[in-house]
């Protein structure tokens, strides 16, 4: 009978969001729920949302098509009828999955095939603390080396069952647990690939006591850095050089301290353009020996944040996280070299403050804890959901632990339970969250780099590849795709090229100031990659529209420049028209007005062109080659004024005629009281002048007696 088929009861439904009712079952080679299965649907439901078996039924949610067998305790494990198994191989073809993921496994198709693993995951529930008085009853237990049942809370005469990779039961040691869960994954590290172990579950389930252990029953720290070192030297030869170096850091209330230099406060959490996760400014020491992993080891240990609550006398109150860094440099050309990193993961329970009793502080890092496990369980839901956006950096915890969950790590995760029936709706949250965590696929690769910085395309791992990994991660994919550069998470500074962390902490101090500045500015680092991206499109356009604006306002600079110089060079200025009100006695008489005079035409011919110029203008000119052409009427007429004024002017008057100066004005009169009034305009050629000089006195004067024309000088 399939293996996996552990749910007890329909009421089983209502603890579970559907899409996860099979997790347990259908994590492994069994996947049983068929994606075209709609179309047969009706053949064998019976329409109420069951298979014509008694055992057991095909339910159908909107993403999947679920076998959800009944078991109840002490009935036996019954599988599905025949009839169903039947039904069941007819259909096993089709494999477990969303539509989405079914995409991604046809892009999958077109990139190099590269190695999945699947994530580890395994339960130890620890003995039940306490004398035996006061200890309630326990509420679960271990079946098998895989499995464990637990009651159903709705009925406590069923229970619920769920298969991991591993189950380890009270009397399990430490040993056990490292031999069978963690000591595997270590040899990876060798290759240069990631590995993580991540210990989880709620306050005062052993955690701790896993990942540290205690003097007489070290845990899984010490053993796997004793190890570590042990392999490392034991591979070390002509090929291949080995160091390991170590960083340990605590997630506290959100932000991230430096455990080896405790002043060091609120580290950064970055990712650089090749999508490795740094955090600047980290302390990494280097480790020769077990007693220098001690030496700095056991005193930073001493730093972590811990506090008594009612449900654990020293209860983490941060999310702590030692990094093991394994270089390896080959010792003949290409020479290149390998990092990979080690994540030693001891997250903070999650705690039910009704039960632990967290006031004021407490209950602040109680909030910052439950948090950050909840948007680790939103980003576990994301990558088994094979949603686009995976929520890494709703929290420091998940941005860390990036490459440890749907990133590039070979991953454990260790969920510790108690017993105890008080801890019964943390121990299921926590076997929830370790069965959806069992669909995580990462895709391990090994980081190598050539002296000159090119990234090798990375290598696919055969020894893991598991035939059972049905989902690879979306994100990772895309990353495949796109650079030939590999993932990886922390890298220290001092690991950075001199310029890179240069910039970076220079970033650093620019944020800080505009965070002290109370600058509303854009954040610099911590934009989203997408929105940074938008931001900087919009910039760009921004910067062309100022551009296209800028080459725009010079062009009309440039064209009104010229339209100031032109009109001096070609268009000719209209005199403008002169509003002139006469006096009422000089409308009424048949002179011309001023306006009308002055239109009168002065042909000037000069190299036989004709040319339209001023009335003033022809005044300036010399008259020798001028010809006068006006109209009969208006010549007689300013002769005659001419004449009027030669004859009654006095001197003054007369001066303002041109070309007579006082002197002249005084000859006229003379001249007129001695031979009486001149009888034509042309006489004035009696004053001593020629003829020529008389016929420009009249040409001079003529239009400026047409009318109240004033002469001009
Ligand atoms: N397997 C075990 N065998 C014996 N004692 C254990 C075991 N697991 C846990 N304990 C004891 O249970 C107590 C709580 O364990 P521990 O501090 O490791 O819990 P935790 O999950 O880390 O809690 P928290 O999240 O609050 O830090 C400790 O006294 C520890 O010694």
């Amino acid at each position: 009978m399939p293996e996996n088929l552990f749910i007890s009861s329909p009421c089983f439904r209502n603890l579970f969001p559907l899409q996860y009712a099979c997790v347990g079952p259908c994590g492994s080679a069994h996947a049983h729920a068929l994606t075209a299965f709609p179309a047969y649907w009706p053949v064998w439901g019976d329409g109420a949302g069951r298979a014509p078996n008694t055992n057991g039924g095909w339910r159908i949610s909107n993403r999947f098509i679920v076998w959800e067998p009944l078991w109840t305790e002490g009935a036996g494990e019954r599988g599905p009828s025949g009839f169903a198994l039947s039904c069941f191989s007819l259909l096993s073809c089709s494999v477990f999955m969303t539509t989405s993921q079914r995409l991604s496994q046809a892009e999958f198709r077109r990139v190099p095939v590269k190695a999945q693993a699947r994530v580890r995951v395994c339960v130890r529930l620890r003995p039940g603390v306490g004398n035996g008085q006061g200890q309630s009853a326990p509420c679960v237990r271990g079946v098998d080396s895989h499995s464990l049942e637990i009651l159903n809370w709705r009925n406590e005469m069923e229970t619920m069952k769920y298969r991991f990779d591993a189950f380890y039961g009270e009397k399990a040691t430490q040993n056990d647990i490292y031999v069978g869960s963690v000591q595997p994954v270590l040899s990876h590290l060798l290759e240069g690939q990631n590995a993580s172990i991540l210990a989880y579950g709620p306050t005062g389930a052993g955690k701790t006591h896993t990942m540290l252990g205690s003097p007489d029953q070290p845990g899984m720290i010490p053993r796997a850095l004793r190890d570590l070192l042990q392999m490392t030297r034991n591979a070390s030869g002509d090929e291949w050089k080995y160091s390991i170096s170590m960083s340990y850091l605590e997630i506290y209330q959100e932000k991230v301290l430096d455990l080896l230099q405790p002043s060091l406060r609120d580290l950064p959490i970055r990712e650089d353009h090749n999508h490795h996760i740094l955090v600047p400014g980290l302390t990494q020491k280097e480790i020769k020996s077990f007693s220098d992993f001690e030496s700095l080891f056991l005193p930073a240990s001493a730093n972590r944040t811990v506090a008594s609550t009612q449900l654990n006398k020293r209860s983490s109150r941060s999310h702590t996280v030692l990094l093991v860094w394994v270089s390896q440099t080959q010792g003949w050309p290409p020479y290149a070299r390998r990092a990979a990193k080690l994540c030693l993961i001891d997250l903070a329970g999650s705690e039910d403050n009704r039960r632990t009793g967290n006031r004021g502080l407490r209950l602040k890092e109680s909030g910052a804890i439950n948090t950050s496990l909840f948007v680790l369980s939103k980003v576990v839901d994301a990558l088994n959901q094979g949603l686009p956006r995976v929520p890494y950096r709703d929290s420091k915890l998940t941005r860390l632990l990036q490459d440890s969950l749907g990133g590039t790590a070979h991953s454990v995760i260790i969920a510790n339970i108690a017993p105890d029936k008080r801890y019964y709706f943390d121990t299921l949250t926590s076997l929830n969250f370790a069965a959806k965590s069992k669909q995580v696929v990462n895709k391990p690769f090994t980081q190598e780099t050539l002296p000159d910085q090119v990234t090798k395309r990375p290598h696919a791992d055969s020894s893991d590849s598991d035939p059972e990994a049905k989902k690879p991660c979306l994100e990772e994919e895309r990353r495949t795709k796109l650079p030939e550069k590999p993932l990886s998470s922390l890298i220290p500074l001092e690991n950075l090229e001199p310029a890179v962390a240069q910039r970076l902490l220079r970033l650093e101090a620019l944020e800080k100031e505009h965070a002290r500045t109370g600058s509303h500015g854009l954040p610099l680092l911590n934009t989203p990659r997408k929105e940074r991206q938008g931001l900087v499109k919009q910039l760009e356009e921004t910067k062309l529209k100022l551009k296209a604006l800028e080459e725009k306002q010079l062009e009309m600079e440039a064209r009104a420049h010229s339209k100031a110089r032109e009109p001096a060079l070609r268009v000719p200025v209209r005199p403008r028209k002169k509003a002139v009100v006469l006096p009422l006695q000089k409308v009424q008489t048949p002179e011309k007005t001023q306006e009308e005079d002055a239109v009168a035409i002065i042909q000037q011919k000069k190299r036989g062109r004709k040319k339209k110029v001023s009335t003033s203008s022809c005044e300036n000119e010399t008259p020798t080659e001028w010809e006068v052409a006006l109209r009969p009427d208006l010549l007689a007429r300013g002769k005659e004024n001419i004449l009027a004024l030669l004859n009654t002017g006095s001197e003054k008057d007369l001066t303002a005629l041109h070309r007579i100066g006082k002197k002249k004005a005084r000859l006229i009169v003379a001249w007129r009281d001695r031979h009486g009034l001149f009888e034509k305009v042309e006489d004035f050629k009696n004053q001593g002048v020629s003829t020529k000089q008389a016929a420009s006195f009249i040409q001079a004067n003529i239009l400026s007696s047409l009318g109240n024309i004033k002469p001009l000088n």
